[in-house]
């Protein structure tokens, strides 16, 4: 259940964003889960409504799980962006980006957020718990919400990237 489920009208994005609160699919592995529970205060702080697709423990789980919940959510219309939490978010973001639709990128600073949301529109913040400072995880998640995507040249290297996915579904 979302924190604050304010409506889901299908409009397109950038209008319901400005209506409604943006929706944050929000998951884990074991290596990300302190961390993520430390997100959610922040989320909230930024009017945020997010979903927590687990894991719910420190026991050990495998990655891929949750980046699929995550990026099936987005897939669906059901979120607007995720936040995928592990040791290094590489692993989180390879299997997240195997859905087509996703933008998945490891950000590690601030500034590589920035970039990911105005220049390639990503859709999914990929974090490495066991590689980030978390006075630098709470930079790049303001970053990464405050950010939006620049369009200009930007829109067409973006559809270039779905004309790829285009063409790998059908072959
Ligand atoms: O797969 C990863 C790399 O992106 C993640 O960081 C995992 O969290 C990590 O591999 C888990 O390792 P563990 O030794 O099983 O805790």
């Amino acid at each position: 259940m979302y924190h604050q489920r304010l409506g889901s009208f299908q409009l397109p994005f950038r209008v319901r964003s400005k209506i409604f609160a943006m929706k944050v699919a929000l998951a884990s592995d074991h290596a990300g889960y302190e961390v993520k529970e430390s997100l959610k205060p922040l989320l909230r702080e930024l009017g945020l409504d997010y979903v927590d697709f687990g894991t719910h423990s420190t026991q050990s789980v495998d990655y891929p799980d949750f980046a699929r919940l995550v990026a099936e959510s987005i897939r669906r219309g059901d979120s607007d962006q995720g936040v995928l939490v592990c040791g290094s978010g590489a692993g989180m973001a390879i299997a997240a980006n195997k859905v087509p639709g996703i933008r998945a990128v490891v950000a590690w600073n601030a500034e590589i957020a920035r970039l990911a949301r105005e220049h390639n529109d990503a859709n999914v913040l990929a974090i490495g718990a066991r590689t980030t400072p978390p006075d630098e995880i709470e930079r790049i998640v303001r970053a990464w919400f405050s950010a939006t995507f620049a369009g200009g040249r930007h829109r067409a290297r973006v559809e270039k990237i779905e004309a790829m996915e285009r063409v790998q579904s059908s072959s």
